[in-house]
């Protein structure tokens, strides 16, 4: 790992019965880079973001995952320090996860729980500080209007932004976002992508996200990494992913994982 790695994976598999969900990936990723994780459905990809945060145990052997110098698992056995990597990583998923009877406020306010307790927080006892920091995130991604509004009433955009204010709430620096536009229309999606980018660009931190759409990955990553088969296939800057390498990843059908055109 080298001084500003911030993330570490070394020959990492994932066997799911007889199938091989990740097959010896290695991986070294930087602080402040913004890396686009593809591949075709099935390929691994929300399996190796989950292993990182520690929510789905990797194969026994040598295989490792560190998280700013700590272990996260080890030999197939996520380690008992691993909270201490977790508080330094948001995860952002495809169904937002926001609790919806809670209004987005307490949603984002929950960013602290790990910090000031669990208790405190679940009966909404939070800081100033915290809420604070929980108006300062919604003002950071555009939502702060519907801050006293239930998140179940918020539309997919709005509760996908709050997830997003909630990893700045924990003071995330690493943000592992599976396929985070998935469900959303061609305007929302940008606009999260947007934020991510800009809290890239301007805040340094470290993004790593899963997408289907290769264009979203072309325009708004400066690495992209492909698996395929639970192997990585492609690591690389965007320009040099060509037809070959799409086609190699895809299969010929390509073109459809472009939302808005596929290079020629
Ligand atoms: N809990 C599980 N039990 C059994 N098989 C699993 C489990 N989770 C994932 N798999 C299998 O592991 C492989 C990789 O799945 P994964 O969800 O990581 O792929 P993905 O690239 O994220 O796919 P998608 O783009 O469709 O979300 C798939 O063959 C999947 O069926």
């Amino acid at each position: 790992m080298t001084s500003e790695a911030v993330l570490s994976i070394r020959d990492i598999s994932k066997t799911f019965g007889q199938r091989r969900a990740l097959d010896k990936v290695s991986l070294s990723v930087a602080k402040g880079e913004m890396i686009a994780l593809i591949g075709p459905s099935g390929s691994g990809k929300s399996t190796l973001l989950r292993s990182i945060d520690g929510l789905q145990t990797i194969d026994g052997g040598d295989g490792a995952i560190d998280v700013f110098g700590g272990k996260v698992q080890h030999r197939g056995r996520v380690s008992d320090k691993v909270r201490d990597a977790r508080i330094r990583i948001g995860f952002i998923a495809q169904q937002f996860n926001l609790v919806g009877r809670l209004t987005l406020f307490s949603n984002v306010a929950l960013g602290s729980l790990g910090r000031i307790g669990f208790w405190r927080g679940m009966l909404g006892q939070w800081p100033a500080e915290t809420k604070a920091a929980a108006m300062q995130a919604l003002h950071r991604v555009g939502v702060s209007d519907y801050a006293g509004q239930r998140a179940n009433t918020l539309s997919g955009g709005q509760q996908q932004r709050g997830a997003i204010a909630r990893a700045l709430v924990q003071k995330a620096k690493i943000i592992l976002a599976d396929e985070p536009v998935a469900s959303l229309d061609p305007v929302s999606a940008r606009k999260v992508m947007d934020i991510l980018r800009a809290l890239n660009r301007e805040d340094g931190l470290t993004v790593i996200v899963t997408l289907h759409q290769v264009d979203y990955a072309l325009r708004y990553c400066d690495r992209v990494v492909a698996l395929k088969a639970g192997k990585i296939v492609y690591d690389g800057p965007p320009a040099s992913l060509g037809k070959t390498q799409l086609i190699e990843i895809y299969g010929p059908e390509f073109e459809d994982v472009f939302w808005e055109g596929a290079p020629q």
